[in-house]
């Protein structure tokens, strides 16, 4: 059945708020909700891993305080400044340069995912900016001398290996780790939308990240039983 434009664009709505997806303008308008604006920031590299594999694209992520990857940003009062000043003003503390965001970096805006820890109902906006690869080499190097973040907030920043390597790592493995929020489906969006890893390839490795991801906490239950065993008082003591 072919849709009228009003129905389509109402089946389009239905169909963004069912994936917690809203514009710009209808999470501005929400009340009573907190925002918190990320981006992520990438560059075109002629680089190669040891000499031979391209590398073709540099994009920036970071170990957070808490132990899990996720965009440099943060929490935005838009009652106090734009959205787009705010996350400016959160790359300034976070990798010690103020990279000036406008709203046409803005990609999507979501409700955060219900397992997010918050007090009212987060909106999360995304942002996507492609930078020179000089300008990401600078900011890796303020990131790590003049942020004043870093050690506490942030621990440091990382870039995303896109390749898979002959042995199955690297894109498969970095996607197998743990993520804040909807991070790692923002990547993973964003490399499809921007067409910087082909949809076959990014299925292939999102599969064998899920293997990676199994045989990563084959160890755990291991360690527990180490540490259970630790913890009791020894025998020969009593
Ligand atoms: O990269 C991200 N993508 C999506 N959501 C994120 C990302 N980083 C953090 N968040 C979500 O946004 C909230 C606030 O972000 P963040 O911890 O960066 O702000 P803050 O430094 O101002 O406290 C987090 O609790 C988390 O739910």
């Amino acid at each position: 059945m072919k849709l009228k434009p009003s129905s389509w664009s109402a089946d389009f709505r239905r169909k963004k708020m069912a994936s917690g997806q809203l514009s710009r303008a209808e999470a501005l308008a929400r009340s009573g909700c907190r925002h918190a604006c990320h981006v992520m920031l990438y560059s075109s590299t002629k680089a190669q891993l040891f000499g031979r594999s391209p590398i073709k694209h540099i994009i920036l992520m970071q170990m957070r305080f808490d132990g899990l990857l996720g965009f440099p940003g943060g929490i935005v009062d838009p009652s106090k400044e734009t959205l787009e000043a705010g996350l400016t003003r959160e790359l300034l503390e976070e990798l010690g340069v103020a990279i000036p965001i406008s709203v046409e970096d803005h990609v999507e805006t979501y409700y955060a995912p219900a397992s997010s820890p918050s007090p009212s109902q987060l909106i999360l906006h995304f942002y996507v900016k492609k930078m020179e690869e000089e300008q990401i080499m600078e900011l890796e190097k303020a990131a790590a001398s003049t942020a004043v973040d870093h050690g506490e907030e942030v621990l440091g920043m990382v870039r995303v290996p896109l390749y898979t390597t002959k042995g199955g790592v690297g894109l498969p493995a970095f996607l197998s780790h743990s993520f804040i929020g909807n991070a790692r489906s923002q990547l993973v969006q964003s490399l499809l939308r921007l067409n910087l890893v082909s949809s076959w390839e990014l299925h292939k490795a999102l599969t064998h990240s899920l293997r990676i991801h199994a045989r990563s906490v084959e160890d755990l239950p291991a360690l527990l039983v180490l540490t259970e065993v630790k913890r009791k008082p020894s025998r020969t003591n009593t």
